[in-house]
């Protein structure tokens, strides 16, 4: 029996919702360009790849925020300067996605989910926007039926109204889904929506261990959930 089908009692889940950044797809070295050239643009110095890995996962605007707050923590940054820099950065993000990347096993997973008839569906915090045209750059785009974007609905992870949303659309009970992230977010998320929840150890989670949120299963790639 694979490691998954032990999570369902030997059957597969009807139903596995995915986060974006950070489990299917390394998306920093693009997020970090679009930051740089709005801190740039602000007469600021450039952030880089290895901050900016720690600040994604609370959607675009926090990631703004962190930016220009130099930190996780963005109390006290300016909303109006805030407001600006959303605006530089999200033009900035809209040049495309050449440097994102799938990460290893996720298309193996995704082609098994797909040959198995498992319905699929992207959760991400990132703007609605930027889902679609982000998977279809990097051949993922055939694969869900469902994206939801960090301001698709009025709250964003680790509010489970997208799960639990996405599930009711499906028709398919808690007991009989699954959610794969990298973040503690995502974890609590599915945890609120009552999914099992699978973590990878590849991703972001603010630089902490994601192990520490006790995910029902972590994995190093998915390729091991086949
Ligand atoms: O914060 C983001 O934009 C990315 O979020 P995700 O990890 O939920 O895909
Ligand atoms: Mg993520």
């Amino acid at each position: 029996m694979t490691a998954l089908a032990r999570l369902f009692e030997g059957r597969l889940p009807d139903l596995v919702m995915f986060d974006l950044d950070g489990t299917l797809v390394d998306s920093v070295p693009d997020l970090a360009a679009a930051v740089d050239t709005m801190l740039g643009r602000l007469g600021r110095p450039p952030a880089g790849v290895e901050r900016v890995r720690d600040w994604v996962g609370n959607g675009a605007a926090v990631l703004v925020r962190r930016a220009l707050a130099g930190s996780i923590d963005h109390n006290g940054v300016d909303d109006s300067q805030a407001a600006d820099a959303l605006a530089i950065f999200l033009e900035a993000y809209s040049g495309g996605h050449d440097l994102t990347t799938v990460y290893p096993g996720a298309l193996d997973f995704l082609d098994w989910l797909q040959d198995n008839a498992v319905r699929m569906a992207v959760i991400t915090n990132k703007p609605q926007r930027f889902v679609q045209p982000l998977l279809d750059e990097v051949g993922l785009g055939g694969y869900f039926d469902w994206l939801i974007g960090g301001d698709t609905l009025p709250t964003q992870k680790p509010d489970p109204a997208a799960l639990l949303h996405v599930m009711g659309e499906v028709g398919v009970v808690a007991g009989q889904a699954l959610f794969v992230g990298d973040s503690r977010n995502d974890i609590l998320a599915a945890r609120a929506a009552g999914v099992k929840v699978v973590a990878v150890s590849y991703g972001y989670n603010h630089g902490e261990p994601i192990a520490a949120e006790n995910p029902d299963l972590l994995v190093d790639s998915l390729s091991a959930l086949i």
